[in-house]
């Protein structure tokens, strides 16, 4: 193959080109968010039953269990953990969290432990509660200390610091809090909001588990696409993510059923989304509800309004001006006088699965209409399928999403070369191959389906990309999704990064996106189209005036060689190849977390030269110009 280079950009690549996809999905709670404890706050469950005990055991011979309390800690956090002292035990008797799968204790860290407690009645007890974390066989690694008064019947909070002595490789370690069972025997105490945070990305209060944010911005992302997603939509109406139930103090956050089918703490809510947005240089893609839940109902044309409105105010939590608007005002004080940045809003997730695209006509006509009066300066992206049903006012933006096999992706590389370009602009928003199978893209791992990304799905992406790539002057956008995955809780496979409660796993797919973000260009540059239906793929930039990075994606089993005519003079004569490849069926995953990585090596580089791309591999090949 020889590929001549056109010696004139032909348009400039959108700086928000490559970016990521998140939503709750074994991702957050547990996963980005900091918080180590699981169950935390009793959110959104039946007091006096098991469920509501989920993460919770009693530690020697305490009474534990859940209980609507009279006195509510808050509206939003009316469940407590009543612990009843039985009589005549000794040494330390309390209740323990086992976590999200486990905690990971590192004496490099300090902990933050807080707790709200009350005694229901009044007592004379004046003691100690120890804060401990413990093996699994009741070591302690780590304690604090604090004072609880049988005196206390309101609702107070206690925060200690704890710095384990030592860091077991083990992660099946408990937190734990306890009373002597000889001093508090028979006494009844209830308890509220436990937290557990290890030091946080940035620092931040409330803020991201480090490695796992370190690793997302790896990738130098340029936006973020939240809250979902399924995750935005709810299994229904009520349970819809809603925006004003996720900012303020975490006592004033009630929580939700997520759709995922696990509790939502919401501790991971708009301003913490929009900080971390802030910390690693992202800008929002932000989505609104937009009457449609996966139950499969629609809010009626007549009743949109109020949740028109709680747009407007989740919009205006974001850009608003604190003068004229409360949630503006509420972003205020909680830090953040200053607008977000924010250009582009997402009206729904998927208009075009069951049966939303019979009521996204209205629904969209009336979101959209109203939106963008009172938001001229900002664009709303559609969710249905393209033009199908037509929609009014006409989309500026849609976002598009496809699962596919490795083969798919390779052989569509070319899907926006045939769209029009009529001022519509387009983002990919969730694209991942899923499955080997293309008759089960969505079955289990026995039929098809991928657990982790492997070579071969990474590889087929990348030749996605290159298509996206080309076609950046309509696509401003794209993402893997999803992107995160906690490896013992799965709601979903592959995913670009996955983690359990000491480790983080960049897959293959990940070092593919990574390859893409930190290597992307300013300007496209043409050249010799690639074959629709070959094997061997590209895709040319430059970088300010001195740089031309070639991207060369091969998905044959065997390794070709491309031959490149460069028009520039100049050129250096050795070059930088970055390569990913390994067998096609190999996976970065818990038990082989670096079977594949990308490595580097120069080239020879000219105004012509030669490159023999590996089997089932991405290569970035980056040329000076002198
Ligand atoms: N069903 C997929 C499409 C939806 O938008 C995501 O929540 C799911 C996983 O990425």
């Amino acid at each position: 193959t020889t590929v001549t280079v056109s010696s004139t950009a032909s348009h400039p690549i959108p700086t928000t080109l490559w970016g990521q996809m998140f939503e709750d999905i074994s991702s957050g709670d547990g996963g980005l968010y900091g918080e180590l404890l699981q169950n935390r706050a009793f959110q959104q469950v039946t007091p006096g039953t098991s469920a509501a005990l989920n993460a919770w055991q009693a530690v020697n011979r305490a009474s534990v269990s859940v209980v609507a309390d009279s006195v509510k800690l808050s509206n939003a956090l009316p469940n407590a953990l009543r612990v009843q002292i039985p009589t005549g035990v000794s040494g330390q008797t309390g209740v323990a969290n086992t976590g999200y799968f486990g905690i990971r204790v590192n004496s490099a860290w300090t902990y933050t432990a807080s707790f709200f407690y009350r005694f229901p009645t009044a007592s004379s007890f004046r003691g100690n509660a120890v804060i401990s974390l413990q093996t699994s066989s009741s070591q302690v690694l780590g304690s604090a200390t604090v004072a609880l008064s049988g005196a206390q019947t309101s609702w107070t909070q206690v925060t200690a610091k704890i710095t384990p002595t030592s860091s077991p490789s083990a992660t099946d370690n408990l937190f734990v809090v306890s009373v002597d069972g000889a001093a508090a025997s028979g006494q009844t105490i209830n308890f509220g909001l436990f937290s557990l945070f290890p030091p946080t990305f940035k620092n931040r209060a409330n803020g991201m588990r480090m490695d796992v944010a370190e690793a997302l911005a790896e990738m130098q992302p340029s936006f973020f696409r939240f809250p979902g997603g399924n995750n935005l939509e709810g299994n229904s109406l009520p349970s819809r993510w809603q925006w004003n139930n996720t900012v303020g103090p975490l006592t004033q956050r009630p929580g939700r059923a997520g759709t995922w089918g696990y509790i939502n703490t919401d501790g991971l809510g708009l301003y913490e989304y929009l900080l971390w947005c802030e910390d690693v240089g992202m800008e929002p893609i932000m989505a609104v509800w937009d009457g449609f839940d996966l139950g499969g109902s629609s809010v009626a044309e007549a009743n949109l309004q109020p949740y028109i409105q709680q747009a407007i105010d989740q919009i205006n939590f974001v850009i608003g001006n604190p003068t004229t608007s409360a949630p503006a005002a509420m972003r205020s004080s909680l830090g953040h006088p200053a607008p977000f940045k924010l250009t582009h809003v997402e009206i729904g997730n998927e208009d075009f699965i069951g049966n939303a695209p019979s009521t996204i006509a209205y629904r969209w006509n009336h979101f959209a209409s109203t939106l963008r009066s009172t938001f001229p300066q900002l664009r709303f992206l559609a969710t249905s399928n393209v033009n199908s049903p037509r929609l009014t006012p006409q989309p500026q933006e849609w976002d598009l999403h496809v699962y596919q096999t490795p083969t798919w992706f390779a052989q569509n590389s070319f899907m926006y070369d045939d769209f029009a370009r009529d001022g519509t602009l387009y983002f990919e928003g969730e694209y991942a191959a899923i499955s080997t199978n293309p008759n089960d893209i969505f079955g289990s791992p026995s039929d098809g389906r991928l657990t982790f990304p492997t070579v071969q799905s990474a590889v087929g992406e990348a030749a996605f990309m290159t298509g996206l790539e080309r076609n950046s002057d309509i696509v401003f956008a794209a993402s893997y999704a999803p992107l995160l995955n906690h490896v013992a809780n799965s709601q979903w496979t592959p995913n670009l990064v996955s983690f359990d409660s000491a480790n983080v796993y960049r897959s293959t797919s990940f070092y593919v996106q990574k390859l893409f973000s930190l290597n992307r260009g300013d300007q496209y540059i043409p050249s010799t189209l690639p074959s629709r239906t070959g094997t061997l793929f590209w895709s040319v930039v430059s970088k300010q005036t001195n740089t031309i990075i070639i991207k060369v994606v091969n998905v044959a089993t065997s390794a070709q060689t491309i031959a490149f005519n460069l028009p520039f003079s100049g050129i250096s004569t050795t070059g930088t190849a970055q390569v990913l490849t390994g067998a096609a069926t190999a996976s970065n995953s818990p038990t082989t977390p670096n079977a594949v990585a990308p490595a580097s090596h120069s080239i020879p580089v000219g105004k012509t030269f030669s490159y023999s791309a590996p089997a089932n591999s991405l290569s970035v090949l980056t040329l000076g110009i002198n």
